[in-house]
């Protein structure tokens, strides 16, 4: 085998040798570099063939004009070297020169040059903060990567996201754009970058499956590459068969009750299709819905427990208002007056205004072959990424003020216009400013339903052993008003729900050991402020 492959060789090298000079043999690397640089900007590939072929065949190619004046090995090194050299070289001029489209957008020069250095930041958990300290250098508009920018100006929510806004980012796009059935597992962390862009918070594969895919949804070719490590790969098999199982298990067995999969399923067999999608697209849908609603849902809700245990004077009140809505001998779990509540309300509002769960908003992009689009008072040239930086515009005093950064529900109720609040001066309230589902055509779609469950978590404790709370000093917390109930946490907000929770207490001790003890092992920065 080897015998035959170095005799094509010395055949091949026969057909192509010209005895070049060694200044021509160089400027013809140095130029295939030049042109593959060209190939690269026009068809940015995610191929693994396409890589091999413009990255490491033209170089062992043009080695053999080399052999002139080198030996073996040294042509080879040399032809690579200069090669790789010149091509990284002239990306790298190229992003940072005026010459590219985006090059009037203001931001740092790790972030123009690659995305290797967003990798980085995110692999550091502290994405939300890094972004909002640019936007405070360099303005409402910051390019973060060589394609990107973060966006934190309102005014470009509506031509951004709106009915006639941008597609979703490349990776979505990317999806749909399979001709053949879809690796789930290979696009499921592409995926939950869109969705879940910066959440910090622990847990044993969840967070491997999200640290990973935070760090290929920066750069998504290393997702192809890792595909192919073998701990990476068994770790998405694993979750693909699990997601796998569940779905035909539940296909199986049909509905009991009208859940999310009697939709997905066409199980109604009405709306746009009558017949059942493709299991594939079934296990596929039911796999983003747990992911896109299980841990936007949970970091809120540990969100809101954190900012009302250290805040007890809104908890107390918060205990006062469900009081009157449920007093004593009401099913506080009966919905008819979660939605009037406003102080409930305004608790869950302030908590996603300060800490939204997707706090670095969903990626969207101008598509290739277009001229650009105005976004705003912006404009983007074709194959750009831009998204709004939720956490940067909630936080932001010219949307809301006074105490921009502090947890002031009051703030909801004055706007609301609520009899006895005071309007202090140069208040500032910009609801078109507050955008924790997103907006538009494409927003979550699970809204409603996460709204509903942060309401009734008030008096289910919802989500049991998912519900951490990020950061917990024994000063900030006020223990009696909290117990444990075996499986589910309870916050007693009843008077009445007091008793028969009490014997718990014990339980309840260990299950804040448990937090603790995840709190302090997992430096996943559960505390997003810190
Ligand atoms: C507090 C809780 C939640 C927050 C803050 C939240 C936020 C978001 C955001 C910002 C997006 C991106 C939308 C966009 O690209 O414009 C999204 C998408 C999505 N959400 Fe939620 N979400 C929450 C809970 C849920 C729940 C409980 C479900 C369960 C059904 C859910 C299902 C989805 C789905 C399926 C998408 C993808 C929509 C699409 O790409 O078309 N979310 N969510």
């Amino acid at each position: 085998m080897i015998v035959a492959f170095d005799r094509m060789y010395s055949n091949f090298q026969t057909i192509v040798s010209l005895h070049l000079p060694l200044r021509t043999a160089l400027a013809l690397v140095v130029s295939s570099a030049l042109v593959v640089h060209q190939i690269f900007k026009r068809y940015e590939t995610y191929s693994i063939l396409a890589h091999v072929l413009l990255l490491l065949v033209p170089p062992r190619i043009l080695a053999i004009y080399l052999e002139d004046h080198f030996t073996h090995f040294l042509c080879i090194l040399v032809s690579y070297t200069l090669y790789l050299f010149t091509l990284i070289l002239s990306i790298s001029l190229y992003r940072v020169s005026p010459f590219h489209p985006i090059a009037h957008y203001p931001g740092p020069l790790l972030n123009k040059l690659s995305k290797l250095w967003m990798v980085w930041v995110v692999s550091r958990g502290k994405l939300h903060l890094y972004l909002k300290g640019l936007h405070e250098q360099y303005g409402d508009i910051v390019r973060i990567g060589p394609n990107e920018v973060s966006i934190r100006d309102p005014s470009a929510i509506v031509p951004l996201m709106g009915p006639d806004g941008l597609p979703k980012g490349p990776f979505v796009e990317a999806l749909a754009n399979q001709k053949s059935e879809i690796d789930l597992g290979k696009w499921l962390g592409f995926f939950t970058y869109d969705l879940l862009s910066d959440l910090a918070y622990g847990g044993g594969s969840e967070m491997l499956r999200l640290v990973a895919s935070h760090i290929f949804g920066q750069a998504p070719w290393m997702g192809i590459y890792a595909n192919y490590i073998p701990q990476v790969s068994s770790t998405i098999r694993r979750l693909n068969e699990s997601e796998k199982a569940r779905t035909m298990e539940r296909v199986k067995n049909g509905s009991i009750k009208r859940d999310l999969f009697y939709y997905f399923n066409n199980e109604d067999c009405q709306g746009a299709e009558s017949t059942p999608p493709p299991i594939k697209v079934a296990i596929s849908d039911g796999s983003l819905s747990v992911i896109a609603g299980t841990d936007t849902a949970s970091s809120t809700l540990n969100n809101l427990f954190y900012c009302l245990l250290t805040h007890p004077k809104a908890c107390n009140r918060l205990r006062e208002e469900v009081d009157s809505y449920y007093p004593a001998g009401e099913n506080a779990l009966d919905t008819k007056h979660h939605a009037d509540m406003p102080f409930l309300n305004a608790v869950i509002n302030e908590t996603l205004r300060l800490y939204p769960a997707v706090p670095s908003g969903s990626q969207r992009v101008v598509i290739k072959g277009t001229c650009g689009r105005a976004i705003g008072p912006y404009y983007l040239p074709e194959w750009t990424s831009a998204a709004v930086h939720f956490y940067s515009v909630h936080r932001d005093p010219r949307n809301f003020y006074p105490s921009t950064d502090a947890f002031w529900p009051d703030r909801w109720l004055i706007a609301a216009g609520q009899k006895g609040q005071q309007f202090p001066e140069n208040f500032v309230h910009n609801a078109a400013a507050f955008i924790p589902f997103s907006y538009g055509p494409e927003n979550c779609v699970g809204k409603a339903l996460a709204l509903q469950e942060m309401r009734m978590t008030y008096f289910r404790g919802g989500t049991g052993r998912f519900l951490r709370i990020n950061k917990i000093t024994s000063a900030s917390v006020d223990f009696t008003s909290l117990y444990y109930d075996n499986s589910v946490m309870l916050i007693v907000l009843c008077q009445d729900n007091i008793s028969g929770v009490k014997a718990q207490r014990d339980g309840f001790l260990m299950w804040m050991a448990e937090i603790l003890y995840e709190a302090g092992v997992a430096a996943f920065g559960c505390n997003i402020d810190q």
